[in-house]
């Protein structure tokens, strides 16, 4: 088994932790009526977009996501939080550095206790129990999502029940056969439709595509056609199953926890991979988190 399948697989006992470890945290993560910025990179960016749709959604105060190189100084945050699996990566350290002295305060969400995030944020949330060995993220991504679910009270058992339902069960069928993906969300589902196109790419090197599922039909639908899948996450727009299936494309309707589809995802780049004859371990041209030294920015 690769690490990629083992870590994807222990989604289910993570998620339960870290819904019981919510509370602990209080402290360090925001409070109702707070301005809030949520940042990271990659798939923590992607994590970012749905913790800040669930947290505004969610009536607990205006929430942005930002990928930490597009932070915008001029505006003001209550509370900025980061998401970085590594701890390293060097858009999120420049950034909490930057607001080190300003009027928001920083917490980061991390795997590992002695990185040097841990020093660079105001307060701090250390999920070690999901900290992976792979380069490609899964558990930690969506064990820190499940934390901030849960700090909004919007967790329950029954996602985790749903994400054991999408390790034991088939995905569709012809979907690995597929040429191209296009994944589709609405509001917190966006960053899981980012995340499962990012998955795809990063494992599976395939020509994958994410939108709001509104915006699908305004030009990207013109690239479906038999051979290709279309998959939402969440509950479709009226008609665009119809749509997609007018087209010949395969269309796959999420019938889990949006959430729990993400792991089907995640379990579909692993299966498209293996058909490939890749290693999702050892992603082409990928490192576990991107540190810019000063001389690699210069010829960047
Ligand atoms: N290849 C990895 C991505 O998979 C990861 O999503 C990103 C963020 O990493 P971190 O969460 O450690 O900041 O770093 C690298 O780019």
């Amino acid at each position: 088994m690769t690490h990629v399948e083992d870590e994807l697989t222990s989604q289910p006992a993570c998620w339960t932790r870290a819904a019981e470890e919510a509370g602990r945290h209080r402290d360090a993560l925001p409070s109702p009526g707070e301005r809030v910025a949520v940042v990271g990179c990659g798939t923590s960016y992607f994590m970012a977009q749905s913790v800040a749709a669930l947290r505004e959604g969610a009536g607990q105060g205006e929430t942005d996501a930002f990928a930490a190189s597009e932070f915008p100084h001029g505006r003001s945050y209550d509370r900025v939080v980061a998401l970085t699996r590594s701890g390293t990566t060097t858009e999120v350290l420049d950034l909490l550095g930057r607001l080190k002295g300003t009027a928001a305060r920083t917490t980061a969400v991390t795997a590992d206790p002695a990185t040097p995030v841990t020093t660079a944020a105001d307060d701090l949330v250390v999920l070690d129990f999901a900290d992976e060995r792979s380069v490609v993220q899964t558990r930690f991504a969506t064990t820190a999502l499940t934390l901030l679910r849960a700090h909004l009270g919007l967790h329950s058992d029954s996602v985790v029940a749903d994400a054991r339902t999408a390790l034991s069960t088939d995905l569709p069928r012809g979907l690995v056969a597929c040429t191209q993906f296009t994944f589709l969300g609405r509001g917190w589902t966006v960053g899981l439709a980012n995340e499962a196109g990012l998955k795809m790419r990063e494992a599976s090197l395939s020509w994958t595509e994410a939108y709001p599922a509104m915006e699908y039909r305004h030009g990207p639908i013109s690239i479906t056609t038999a051979g290709t899948a279309a998959w939402m996450f969440g509950e479709a727009p009226d008609g665009l199953a119809e749509q997609v299936r007018a087209t010949g494309g395969l269309w796959v309707g999420g019938v889990l926890d949006p959430l729990a589809e993400l792991v089907r995802a995640q379990r579909l780049a692993v299966a498209v991979a293996a058909a490939r004859g890749l290693d999702p371990d050892r992603p082409r041209h990928l490192t576990r988190s991107v540190i810019l030294t000063p001389d690699a920015a210069e010829t960047a």
